[in-house]
């Protein structure tokens, strides 16, 4: 810890607290999470070994990079790349919703973020604007994955647990233990609403006002969700409202362009089976009408690129020099190295004599997200 000064305190969690601060040799700000003790609190350690085990599966650049894990005194520390802000400042900044065009590009990759812990089995579970970080030049990443779950067995039951409420799915609400990835995709779609207009869809000030609010809007849950609900009194007091008066997205987000609204509907589907994927939310004509990713993708990776937030440059440097032959730790210019990349199933080696920004953008080139697999 004695390497980091303290500059300020960015969040306080339900289970620690979250820094900015800077490394005293180099410079470098970052943001350090700190657990609260956990030693001796279960729930928090499992908390904290959960969120460092999902991250260091997960490299992508809409995920905020973990720099280094250590502990001190009982506590974990998680050493974050610094993000200047989140989504939620740009709510408070642009009062009565984002731009459309911003709207699109911040959900659109929000969505490949998620699609990529989706496909890595992984459920963040608590998606929300305070967790969509921001930076400077527009690149999203996302951060929290506290209460993010390893799904193997689509079948398995998961545990209650409380994420934030105005961003929960029906299913979360009703109490059903199978729910899975289409609860974030529902979460999209609330931040989406939010994104648009300013204001939050659901504000539910209860659970139960939350389900009521929902089903206001757009009708009643499917009847596995009415089967859970009947079950429970306070709950079906919260779905006593006639169909007819759910006047659904159409009505009440008239001024929209039929294409977001479609993609809006996608995610807002009562039955979580019929929500849209977060892999065909990407490929869903409110992206691709005009050519979108086509045009967006390359001017996000040059912002990343020019931002290459040097921690993540620096940490992939340290590492890759610590395991070329350490001669010269120092030098920025790397020989003889030979990395192998693998994004899903395709792999691929790189070789040559170059520096480390340059190996990282080579491999942008080849893959939208990749991890580092082996290096000599
Ligand atoms: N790398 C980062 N750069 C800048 N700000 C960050 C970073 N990581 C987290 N934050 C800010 O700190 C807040 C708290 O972080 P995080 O959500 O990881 O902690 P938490 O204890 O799990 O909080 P919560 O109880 O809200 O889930 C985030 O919502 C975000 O606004």
């Amino acid at each position: 810890m004695e390497k980091y000064e303290q500059l300020s305190v960015i969040g306080e969690g339900s289970y620690g607290i979250v820094t900015k601060s800077r490394h005293k040799d180099t410079n470098e700000i970052v943001a350090i999470k700190r657990f609260l003790e956990t030693e001796e609190d279960t729930t928090i350690r499992k908390m904290a070994l959960r969120e460092i085990r999902m991250l260091k599966r997960l490299r992508h650049e809409n995920l905020v990079t973990l720099i280094e894990v250590f502990r001190h005194r009982k506590r974990f520390y998680l050493v974050f790349e610094y993000v200047a802000g989140t989504l939620l400042d740009e709510l408070e900044r642009y009062n009565g919703g984002l731009e459309c065009e911003m709207c699109r590009e911040r959900i659109f990759q929000v969505t490949r973020a998620i699609s990529y812990c989706h496909y890595n089995n992984i459920v963040h579970r608590d998606v929300k604007p305070e967790n969509v970080l921001v930076s400077t030049l527009g690149v999203v990443k996302l951060c929290d994955f506290g209460f993010a779950r390893l799904v193997t067995n689509p079948n398995e039951a998961c545990t209650e647990y409380v994420a934030t409420r105005w961003y929960r799915a029906p299913e979360l609400l009703v109490g059903d233990p199978h729910y899975s990835s289409p609860v974030d995709v529902w979460a999209i779609g609330c931040l989406f609403a939010e994104m648009m207009t300013g204001d939050p869809l659901f504000p539910g000030e209860s659970d139960i006002d939350q389900l009521y609010l929902i089903v206001k809007l757009l009708g009643r849950p499917c009847l596995r969700h009415l089967q859970l609900a009947s079950k429970n009194a306070r709950l079906k007091t919260a779905l006593r409202i006639p169909e007819t008066n759910s006047p659904g997205l159409q009505k009440h987000f008239s001024s929209w362009t039929p294409l977001a609204l479609e993609f809006l509907s996608c995610c807002l589907r009562m039955d979580p089976t019929h929500r849209l994927s977060c892999t065909d939310l990407l490929k869903h004509r409110y992206f691709t009408h005009d050519r979108f990713p086509q045009r967006f993708l390359p001017s996000l990776r040059n912002k990343v690129n020019t931002e290459l937030s040097s921690p993540l440059l620096r940490k992939l440097k340290t590492e890759i020099l610590m395991s070329t032959d350490k001669r010269d730790e120092r030098r920025t210019t790397l020989t003889n190295w030979t990395i192998s990349l693998k994004e899903g199933s395709m792999k691929r080696k790189l070789s040559g004599d170059t520096t480390a920004s340059e190996v990282i953008s080579n491999a942008r080139s080849f893959f939208d997200s990749f991890v580092i697999t082996s290096r000599i």
